[in-house]
């Protein structure tokens, strides 16, 4: 088995001796990632607090995501995974501690770091292609055409281009949502339960299309899930969230090679990250 269990110490600290990731998501090594983009942005949120008036969501929170890997965010109903998204898209302040994307501060929502939600939240009234050239355009860039056309044909909208947006199916708006928060070339993509309302046939596609595009471009992803398949396919590590205020309660890695789902490796890593759940308290 190719999988590498990354078990959180007991007493919570770093074990330095060890390939082992803190219940934080730091790690202590860069291998495993496979895949490595040259400019590509990481995530470093340290010592994060969110409280909702009586509500604490989770409290000195670490979170380091390698430059090019895909996280993923598993957890029931509740836990915090938005929170801990919204936080890191600065489309909310942290109570405490603070989010750097690259190095910079995150205080503010930015096209740098694009969001994708579960609601694709297209501008009806504009085309697909015009709502692809929405975030160039509110920069006050002239989109090149070209670029829109080659996003377009990236996430598989090829010949879509002038369509109505009312006129796409779900998976394609989502596609579309896609192309237009790809178009600002983020140096981080962060993405809410972005296939939580397709069926299960159209979300394995795009899932396939997702992973394909994410490592075409390299971009460090975090992607939210209450979904324990879709977190296995997808990330390169899963950081499972438990019940608030816990945070990241563990973190595993996924053998990157083999992201097929009928495998045994994929099984194995479903399995052992199912067995974390419960560990955890969580089915
Ligand atoms: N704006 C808010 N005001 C008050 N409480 C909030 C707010 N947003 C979230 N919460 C609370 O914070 C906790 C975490 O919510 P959050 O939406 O981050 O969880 P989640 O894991 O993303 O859940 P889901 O999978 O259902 O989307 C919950 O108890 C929720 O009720």
């Amino acid at each position: 088995m190719s999988l590498e269990s990354r078990t959180a110490p007991d007493d919570g600290t770093d074990r330095a001796d060890t390939d082992e990731a803190t219940p934080s998501g730091s790690r202590s090594d860069g291998d495993g990632i496979g895949r490595r983009a040259t400019g590509a942005a990481p995530i470093d949120a340290s010592d994060l607090t969110k409280r909702y008036d009586e509500t604490l969501v989770f409290e000195g929170l670490d979170l380091h995501v390698e430059p090019g890997e895909v996280l993923c965010l598993l957890g029931p109903s509740g836990c915090g995974k938005t929170t801990l998204l919204h936080l890191l898209a600065g489309l909310e302040e942290p109570t405490g501690g603070d989010v750097e994307i690259d190095g910079q501060p995150v205080t503010g929502p930015d096209y740098r770091w694009g969001v994708v939600f579960q609601d694709p939240l297209l501008y009806p009234w504009l085309s697909v292609r015009e709502n692809v050239a929405v975030g160039p355009r509110l920069r006050g860039e002239d989109p090149d055409p070209d670029r829109i056309d080659d996003l377009l044909d990236l996430v598989g909208l090829d010949g879509f281009e002038d369509a109505a947006t009312s006129d796409l199916s779900g998976g394609m708006a989502q596609r579309a949502s896609l192309a237009r928060t790809l178009a600002n070339d983020p140096e981080v993509l962060l993405l809410d339960e972005p296939f939580s309302a397709l069926d299960q046939l159209t979300k394995m596609e795009l899932q396939d299309e997702l992973r394909r595009i994410v490592d075409d471009l390299g971009v460090t992803t975090v992607f939210v899930t209450h979904d324990i398949d879709e977190a296995v396919y997808l990330g390169d590590r899963v950081a499972i969230m438990g019940t608030i205020p816990d945070g990241i309660e563990h973190v595993e890695s996924i053998d990157s090679d083999t992201r097929s789902r009928d495998d045994e490796s994929f099984l194995e890593d479903r399995a052992a990250t199912f067995e974390r759940l419960e560990q955890v308290g969580l089915q």
